[in-house]
């Protein structure tokens, strides 16, 4: 009997909500129980203290985060570096805001590959932009239902093709777009973007949100800026909308997103055999 992990990383959640999708689709094909599936979300700093037992043929992996700068966000790729297995197939999964995912999936291949990990396929699907907002909108809403059915179906083809391979170590290697050396990524530290208005109640939900511990509670719930990625996870989780980027760099860049990548992008998938 196959197990399926979900390991993943996703301040706003929407990398979360594709792998579940692509989740679905997989164990419906496999006919594999809920009972056999377990989700890893890393987003939270103390999960990645967590060491995990090797990954074996027993096992599916699914290895899912956002794009940030055109790669994978540092925390998540020196998580996935940690993990370690055997002869076990990997589903890699970004999501990228409707920009461009450049380097990110390429690189996700390659963690993997390090990690003992056989990619068997690859996806890059579109998710609301981290730095959009009802006023300047990116992406919004994706996702969508139109998203999450490809995601459902790429989890499917995938079941179809581990079903026809007897031998992952024969299949050929997964072929991603990307190119290394890949683009210099993102460190921590942000400019002072967040403003934490009157409405703030105190309730501690941006701090829980805070995927680097980057919000004190000690004053007033403001950002810790050389601790801060960008994530925008703390003003996505406040109930009542108090926390609000101020007008400057990241604003500005998401007036640029707003006007440059309005055309919406559609979901890329690839195989290492055909399904
Ligand atoms: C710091 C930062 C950098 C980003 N860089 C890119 C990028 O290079 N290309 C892109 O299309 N989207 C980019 N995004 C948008 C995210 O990839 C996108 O919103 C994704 O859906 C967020 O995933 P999550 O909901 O799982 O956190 C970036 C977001 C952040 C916070």
């Amino acid at each position: 009997m196959k197990k399926i992990t979900l390991i993943y990383f996703s301040p706003t959640k929407t990398t979360e909500t594709v792998l579940r999708a692509i989740t679905q689709g997989l164990a419906q094909n496999l006919e594999i129980s809920d009972s056999e599936i377990t989700a890893i979300n890393f987003t939270p700093p103390k999960i990645r203290d967590t060491v995990l037992a090797p990954f074996d043929g027993n096992d599916i992996v699914l290895l899912g985060a956002p794009v940030y700068a055109g790669r994978l966000p540092a925390d998540a790729a020196d998580f996935f570096k940690k993990l370690t297995a055997v002869n076990t197939p990997a589903i890699l999964t970004v999501v990228y805001g409707n920009r461009a995912y450049d380097d990110a999936l390429l690189e996700l291949k390659d963690v993997a590959s390090s990690c003992g990990f056989i990619p068997v396929s690859g996806a890059a699907f579109i998710g609301e932009h981290s730095f959009a907002s009802t006023e300047i909108p990116v992406a919004m809403n994706r996702p969508d239902e139109n998203d999450l059915k490809q995601a459902a179906d790429f989890g499917a083809e995938t079941g179809n093709m581990l079903k026809k391979t007897n031998d992952l170590k024969k299949i050929s290697a997964l072929k991603v777009p990307g190119n290394f050396p890949y683009k210099e990524g993102m460190g921590k530290g942000a400019p002072d973007f967040i403003e934490v208005t009157d409405s703030c109640t105190n309730c501690g939900i941006c701090a829980t949100a805070c995927p680097s511990n980057a919000i004190d509670a000690e004053r007033g719930f403001a950002t810790i800026a050389e601790d801060c990625i960008l994530c925008c996870a703390c003003i996505k989780a406040c109930p009542e909308e108090a926390r609000l980027m101020k007008d400057g760099s990241i604003k500005d860049k998401a007036r640029w997103l707003n006007e440059t990548c309005s055309t919406p992008k559609s979901v890329q998938i690839f195989f290492a055999t055909e399904p």
